[in-house]
């Protein structure tokens, strides 16, 4: 058969998958195994168990309602029953307080986290700790935002996150996840969201890896609304692709569902695999999104636009404009703007910025911000270009011709609730204590001879 055009594309290389954001979709493994005309006949295709998953209440409005339909060989009640797990994890945090985080005004930064290597390897599950967040996930609102060091594979176990949604951005290495709805393979420079009760396992096909990780509480990511932009650009619905479905048969005595719940990690042992679902449908799935597809747009005459501009996800509060996470991005793109200082302006926010960097540099900092690493600018605290990229800036001047940005992919998570960070992040040894220098040498360029030969003009 002829090779279809989206097939050409290098997201199709190794997987199949269905697309498009939010969108009601199906996938059987086997034909004939989704029921027609119902959700849960009195006897399923080939004798599948139906069961549904729900993202959202009900009754939520149809416009943010989120459910699928598995149709699978046993049902995933199927299990002995929870237990804390042992050892328990103790670096994740789902709901901050003063007895597990602190606060602090701070510009922070952090240089990349080593990989663990040597004796005692380290799964996606063990690997993963919680840098800073806010809010509740017993309450439903607020974040978290984590990162991962990890080097194998998680083996016989798969991973439930009962608190909220998975944003996962993979720096180093890639994640082939395995999830109830089928199978995703993500590379650094693509992103995949795992929402909230997914079952899931990562193997780690590079080993050592690392990235970071935005999970959000009692709401779900949705595309930014586009207003005078137009009908089109930024993340196009159509380059979100979920799994379509896979499933595995048969005994696999051991295997170890995780819960995380609470923030907690519980778990249960069962004798199958979670991965028998043989056809879903439905508008709750995992998906994964490719940042190299972004249309990022940007100012064309003068003045820095406003980071939004490149939002990719966004995951609202109930008033309006005011986002619980924003996940916005800096890719490659043209500087046009005339006698403009065109990095970032300095700035205080009323929001709060945790930033990442997946590969090569950031336009705002010359040194010290590097792919791995992380920075944190909390509610209102100041924050900007470094010295000499200040200075480099000014001292191009009006010369500046239009120029491209290559070989970045630096991002934000943005948030409207104040982060508290915890103490593991804020006493890691990777924190760059100095972060400030990087600012202190900003100079007085204010010349008060210039406004004296003005006013000696008039
Ligand atoms: O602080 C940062 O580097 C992120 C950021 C980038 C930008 O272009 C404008 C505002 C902003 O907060
Ligand atoms: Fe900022």
């Amino acid at each position: 058969m002829a090779a279809q055009p989206d097939q050409l594309d290098s997201s199709f290389n190794d997987l199949d998958y269905l697309s498009g954001f939010g969108n009601s979709l199906e996938s059987e493994a086997i034909a004939g195994a989704l029921p027609r005309g119902q959700n849960s006949p009195l006897l399923c295709p080939y004798g599948l168990y139906a069961e549904q998953i729900s993202g959202t209440s009900f009754t939520a409005p149809r416009k943010l309602n989120h459910r699928s339909w598995m149709y699978r060989i046993k049902p995933s009640v199927t299990h002995e029953p929870f237990a804390p797990r042992s050892p328990s994890h103790g670096k994740l945090v789902s709901e901050f307080n003063d007895s597990n985080s602190v606060t602090t005004p701070t510009q922070l930064r952090w240089r990349p986290v080593d990989i663990p290597d040597g004796p005692t390897p380290t799964d996606f599950v063990d690997g993963l700790f919680t840098v800073c967040g806010a809010g509740s996930s017993f309450l439903r609102h607020g974040y978290a935002i984590h990162m991962y060091t990890a080097n194998k594979s998680m083996e016989n176990c798969a991973l439930c996150n009962a608190d909220g949604d998975f944003l996962i951005v993979p720096q180093k290495g890639r994640l082939w996840i395995t999830t109830e709805c089928g199978k995703l393979h993500v590379s650094p420079g693509e992103i995949a969201v795992l929402p909230q009760g997914f079952r899931f396992s990562v193997e780690m096909p590079d080993g050592p890896s690392r990235g970071y990780v935005a999970e959000i509480f009692g709401t779900h990511f949705q595309l930014p609304d586009l207003g005078p932009i137009g009908a089109n650009g930024l993340a196009a619905s159509r380059d979100f692709l979920v799994p379509k479905a896979w499933f595995e048969d048969g005994m696999r005595p051991g295997y170890t569902i995780v819960q995380k719940y609470g923030g907690e990690l519980f778990t249960a042992k069962q004798d199958f695999s979670p991965f028998n679902v043989v056809a879903w449908h439905g508008n709750y799935a995992p998906y994964k999104y490719d940042l190299s597809k972004f249309c990022p747009y940007n100012t064309v005459l003068v003045d820095h636009s406003d980071p939004s501009i490149n939002t990719v996800l966004t995951a609202p509060t109930d008033k309006p404009g005011v986002a619980l996470l924003d996940f916005v991005i800096f890719p490659p793109r043209w500087l046009v703007a005339e006698h403009t200082f065109r990095p970032p302006y300095y700035h205080r926010n009323c929001m709060s910025e945790f930033m990442g960097l997946i590969h090569g540099g950031y336009e705002a900092k010359a040194d010290g911000f590097l792919p791995g690493g992380a920075s944190l600018h909390s509610c209102m605290t100041p924050h900007g270009p470094d010295t000499k990229t200040y200075e480099a800036t000014i001292a191009l001047g009006d010369e500046a011709k239009p120029h491209k940005i290559n070989n970045t992919m630096a991002f934000m998570f943005e948030s409207c609730l104040m982060p508290r960070i915890c103490l593991w992040a804020l006493n890691s040894p990777f924190r760059d204590h100095d972060y400030y220098q990087c600012w202190i040498g900003l100079k007085s360029h204010f010349k008060l001879e210039d406004a004296a030969v003005q006013n000696a003009q008039i």
